[in-house]
């Protein structure tokens, strides 16, 4: 802390920030059977995993050399991949505009509808632009299908996508992302902005949750 703030600080004209104890879980680096609410989840990508394909993802868009680019963010899912993601795409000189799109389709559940709902739309024109789209996963397709499909459709010049992770084998739509972090076992992960009927949206790495009963 420096001289200054510690002054404000015994002064009582600022709040010292709460200590960090040194001791706190590194769950992001944890090999396994990181506990959260009483559950435990294995953890499948790790933070400094997770960084290494954004920062991958963010040099071969750049390599692109998009025009007027528009990211598009389809909430909520992708809305820590999205943070990071533009982040890398700023230390590469880039300078996307941004909007965010809420779509959904698995609800509380853990398998698609079928069905995907427009939660809330972007307020852009996406006419004669490049769009890339983000999402966290790209598992049956159908939301990443709309999406790329009413892009096109609203006269987009080009659209890529995006995701962090992709489950092959899974595809009721037919779609391919362009740019792919990690292609994913057929399991339902969670964290990094994905959840599981709400919960584990905040974790800093993606893992999956442990059935009762798997130790
Ligand atoms: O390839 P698909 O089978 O369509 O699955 C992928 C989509 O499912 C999830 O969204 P969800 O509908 O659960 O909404 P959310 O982003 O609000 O969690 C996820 O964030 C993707 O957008
Ligand atoms: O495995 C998943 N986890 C969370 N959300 C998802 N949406 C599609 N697949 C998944």
């Amino acid at each position: 802390m420096s001289a200054l703030r510690e002054k404000m600080v015994s002064e009582g004209r600022v709040l010292a920030a709460p200590a960090v104890s040194d001791d706190r879980p590194r769950v992001g680096h944890a090999a396994a059977g990181v506990s959260m609410s009483g559950r435990k989840i294995d953890v499948l990508y790790s933070e400094d995993a997770i960084a290494g394909k954004v920062d991958w993802i963010a040099g071969e868009v750049a390599g692109r050399a998009p025009r007027r680019l528009l990211v598009i963010a389809i909430l909520k899912g992708s809305f820590m991949f999205a943070a990071d993601l533009l982040r890398a795409l700023h230390r590469r000189d880039l300078a996307p505009e941004v909007e965010f799109m809420m779509l959904s389709s698995y609800g509380t559940g853990t398998v698609s509808s079928g069905t995907v709902r427009v939660v809330r739309d972007i307020d852009t024109d996406v006419a004669g632009r490049d769009v890339l789209i983000i999402d966290d996963i790209l598992e049956s397709g159908r939301t990443l299908a709309f999406a790329r499909a009413l892009m096109i459709e609203r006269g987009a010049a080009r659209v890529d996508v995006a995701v962090l992770l992709e489950k092959p084998g899974k595809r009721k739509a037919e779609i391919e992302a362009d740019l792919v972090g990690f292609v994913c076992p057929d399991k339902f992960v969670v964290g990094y902005g994905m959840d599981a009927a709400h919960a584990y949206r905040e974790l800093p790495f993606v893992g999956v949750v442990r059935e009762d009963g798997d130790g």
